[in-house]
């Protein structure tokens, strides 16, 4: 499982670490991923299968407030696979932005999304100063804005609270792209789902 070898936004030292958004391996669907890991796909089927907007849908859940906590974004590497997933060079720099998806002031899902400089240019300039908006409104307001087809991540030993599955997604427009790394907290998984129909 490759490593994440640069730091976006170094803390200062003795204040205390973001949470850091885990590693996965990627499988080509729910089925392959759940072949390796039953359990944990089964628990999270209806997020990873959900179509359209997460931050929507997780909207629609929250009784009182949604908001996205920004742990880190700023240039930095991505991993080598990130970088082949997205048809860059290895060691050319993205725009990497972290964040933590919230409901009712808990973290549900943990987000990373790679974005290439030539993303950036234009009207992409934009996606460098999201901020606290939701990504998704950004890319889902835009009709121009393709996803392709998902990819279902097993993060490698979960702590307990940790995200033990994902999904990730490369959105293109034209030769644009960007990929959507999305992993589900055991607090939203755990959660009464009985009003999330499937
Ligand atoms: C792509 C979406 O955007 C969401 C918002 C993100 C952000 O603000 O960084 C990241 C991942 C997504 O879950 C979506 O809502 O589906």
């Amino acid at each position: 499982m490759p490593s994440r070898d640069s730091d976006i936004s170094a803390r200062p030292s003795g204040a205390m670490a973001l949470p850091r958004v885990p590693t996965a391996r990627w499988y080509p669907g729910v089925a392959a991923a759940q072949l390796i890991r039953p359990q944990p796909i089964g628990d999270a089927l209806y997020w990873l299968e959900l179509e359209g907007s997460l931050t929507r849908a997780l909207q629609l859940r929250c009784r009182e407030r949604f908001h996205v906590e920004v742990l880190r974004e700023g240039y930095a590497r991505p991993t080598l696979e990130e970088a082949r997933t997205l048809h860059i060079p290895s060691r050319q720099l993205a725009w990497i932005r972290e964040v933590q998806l919230c409901g009712d002031g808990q973290p549900w899902v943990m987000a990373r999304t790679v974005i290439p400089l030539a993303t950036l240019r234009g009207r992409g300039r934009r996606l460098r100063h999201l901020g606290g908006r939701p990504l998704g409104a950004f890319l889902f307001s835009q009709r121009r804005w393709q996803r392709g087809p998902f990819q279902i991540g097993l993060t490698r030993q979960p702590a307990p609270g940790q995200p033990a599955v994902g999904r990730r997604s490369r959105f293109h427009r034209g030769s644009d792209a960007l990929l959507v790394g999305e992993y589900f907290l055991p607090r939203l998984l755990q959660g009464n789902n009985s009003h999330c129909s499937r």
